[in-house]
């Protein structure tokens, strides 16, 4: 028998990456400026407050074609007045490439949007399975008490457009609606 090496010492623990070729990258609520639809609100949190940690292994350089990436994003429970903590959401630069979303723990939605920004949402539950399609924002919202996990898995070409959220939004927020989470059309 053959004892293959692994390529990497990375270890995929339930929710967590580990390994010294793993990149953190913590989002606090003082980088989200205008992300939120009261800003009012979000600019009187504590700045530092932690909204989501992405933990990510790129094995290969960004922009290469052919390769993958793996990540485990953390988003925390918490609200902006009545919008609950969410990722910025984005297209992909490459907007043709597709990418994969997979519950871990904790409970929320995907949010996905079209080009024609036809927005819908997915249930995210521990060990839900979402295929983002091409040409589709996504946006993940934390509605449960507890801190949401979910892994991601998308092509090393695919690149980040955050311009197109940052400038137009989702045409559509989820929001606290006494007590549900409601998508409501802005
Ligand atoms: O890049 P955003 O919109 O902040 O969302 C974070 C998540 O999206 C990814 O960029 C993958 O699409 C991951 O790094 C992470 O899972």
């Amino acid at each position: 028998m053959t004892t293959h090496t692994a390529l990497s010492s990375i270890t995929f623990f339930s929710d967590d990456l580990k390994g010294k070729e793993v990149i953190n990258k913590v989002t606090s609520i003082g980088l989200l400026k205008d992300v939120f639809a009261d800003e009012k609100s979000r600019a009187a949190i504590d700045q530092d407050k932690l909204v989501y940690e992405v933990q990510a292994y790129l094995p290969v350089q960004e922009g290469t074609l052919g390769g993958l990436y793996l990540g485990i994003t953390k988003i925390h429970p918490g609200k902006v007045a009545d919008e609950y903590f969410m990722t910025r959401g984005h297209f992909h630069e490459l907007s043709d490439r597709a990418e994969y979303y997979w519950g871990i723990k904790g409970e929320g939605y995907l949010i996905l949007m079209d080009r024609d920004r036809n927005t819908r949402m997915e249930k995210m539950t521990e060990g839900s399975l979402h295929y983002i399609q091409a040409h589709t924002a996504h946006r993940v919202v934390n509605t449960g008490n507890s801190i949401l996990s979910f892994g991601a898995c998308w092509p090393s070409d695919a690149g980040h457009d955050y311009k197109e959220i940052a400038d137009h939004g989702f045409s559509a927020r989820l929001m606290d609606q006494n007590g549900n989470p409601e998508l409501v059309v802005v």
